[in-house]
């Protein structure tokens, strides 16, 4: 790929600087200036850092300021879309000092960001936003939601046959002991038509030794609001793990009684009697009055297995946030769900090579084309709504509605936004 990006430079006086493991202690500094935390430095030598040092990029203030802006990416190579996989890059640890804040170096780090990805071939950054309102300047759309739930104690779930044929292991979490497992079972995002060919877009696995190790070093200050040490469930059927939730619990008394909470963390099952067994053990640990999943899928097995889901006040809140770093390799590396034949016209002001009319062309579930044309659009619509509609989780139409796509051919955002969906609702289990 070339890069032709537009790239806003920093002002005067402020210079990037690639960052190494010897910055560690100026890193976390500037990240509790960032993300205010009950914390010393001192409290997060325990912490192993889940960045990779090459794609963590600094900024340095004028007349010694030192570190005052920082950047990182995860390397997600095989970042699932819809029937397939492309190279994304994560970004995360975003963060300005307050005293250099909305001087432009936000602007500066993301134009940055995005020429590098075209250097590296990632035809996608994904995110997860602090603030829901950041982002979408740069292009990225509001990809996926994530339901959030509090769940009773002992609520009762529909029956699975084959649920109570799995043993169950509930330890401390420990990387020797349930590191391969983990790693293994997370790729299966936990429904079971999600495996194979119908995949869930945006649920991204740990691909460097960096984030595994920062998932299994479980220090103090992963233990906010008194929560124990990360623990573990293992289901297994004929010995063989079927499914997996790491969790931690909190206790208060009442004078009617214990008050604790279930915090679980990744909840993932192969199939449906293992996630049963799953979240029969989850909603009944003993002195637990509530099971709180941190975020899962808006079509989580649970929501259907649950006889009384309206008891679990759902939450739907932004899960990953999506930018089209490469439009053309991005609408031919994902799959649709109904043929398509579509003239887009896209606008993007910040990677102007992606600006312009795109003709794409698939069969339902079959691979698709994606190549620049002269001809007039059938949709038009700025890269960030392409963002949004990518993963499947945000129809076009509901865009449409919006003002946020334009129909310039009659029937063509009913076909488009019909293909443009995905059967597994779009979700990341852990937040990057
Ligand atoms: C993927 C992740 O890592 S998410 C984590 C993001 N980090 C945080 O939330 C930590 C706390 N906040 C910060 O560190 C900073 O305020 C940042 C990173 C959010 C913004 O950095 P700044 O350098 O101030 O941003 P910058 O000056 O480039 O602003 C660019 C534009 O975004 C807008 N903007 C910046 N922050 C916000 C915000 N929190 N909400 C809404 N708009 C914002 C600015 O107003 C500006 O708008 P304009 O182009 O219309 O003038």
């Amino acid at each position: 790929m070339t890069s032709s990006a537009s790239r806003s430079a920093l002002p005067a006086g402020y210079a990037f600087r690639p960052l190494t493991a010897d910055d560690r202690h100026a890193l976390l500094d500037l990240d509790t200036w960032a993300f205010p935390a009950p914390y010393s430095i001192a409290d997060f030598d325990e912490l192993a850092l889940p960045l990779t040092w090459e794609r963590t990029v600094g900024v340095e203030g004028p007349a010694g300021d030192g570190l005052v802006a920082l950047r990182a990416s995860y390397p997600f190579t095989r970042f699932p879309v819809p029937g397939g996989e492309l190279p994304t890059a994560g970004l995360t640890w975003v963060g300005v000092h307050p005293q250099h804040r909305r001087r432009g170096l936000l602007s500066a780090m993301i134009d940055d960001h995005l020429g590098r990805c075209r250097e590296r071939g990632e035809a996608l950054s994904a995110l997860f936003a602090a603030e829901a309102a950041i982002y979408g300047r740069f292009g990225y759309g509001k990809a996926a939601d994530d339901v959030r739930l509090t769940i009773p104690r002992g609520a009762a779930l529909r029956d699975v046959p084959g649920a109570d044929e799995h043993t169950v292991r509930i330890e401390h979490a420990d990387r020797e002991r349930h590191g391969e497992l983990v790693a293994r079972l997370h790729r299966a995002p936990g429904i079971p038509a999600a495996q194979g060919a119908l995949n869930r877009p945006g649920w991204a696995t740990r691909e460097s030794e960096e984030l595994w190790a920062s998932y299994w070093s479980d220090p103090k200050t992963f233990r906010s609001g008194g929560r124990e040490s990360l623990r573990v469930v293992v289901v297994e059927r004929d010995g063989e793990p079927r499914g997996y939730a790491t969790f931690r619990r909190t206790l208060g008394w009442e004078v009617t009684g214990p008050r604790g909470t279930v915090h679980a963390g990744d909840v993932v099952a192969l199939d449906a009697a293992a996630a049963r067994a799953l979240w029969g053990v989850l909603l009944d640990l003993d002195l637990m009055s509530t099971t709180e999943p941190f975020l899962l899928p808006a079509d989580d097995p649970v929501l259907s297995l649950l006889v009384d889901p309206r008891a679990a006040g759902a939450r739907v809140t932004d899960n990953v946030w999506v930018r089209l770093v490469d439009v053309p390799t991005a609408l031919a590396g994902r799959r649709y769900q109904g043929d398509v034949d579509v003239v887009v016209g896209v606008t993007d002001t910040r990677l102007p090579d992606n600006a312009g009319s795109w003709h794409l062309r698939a069969d339902a579930f079959g691979t698709a084309t994606c190549e620049r044309t002269q001809a007039a659009p059938d949709l038009e619509l700025d890269v960030r709504e392409l963002g949004a509609a990518y993963l499947g989780g945000t129809s076009l139409a509901a865009l449409a509605g919006a003002g946020l796509v334009a129909e310039r051919s009659p029937g063509a955002l009913a076909t488009a936004s019909a293909a443009f969906g995905w059967p597994v609702a779009p979700a990341c289990g852990w937040v990057f």
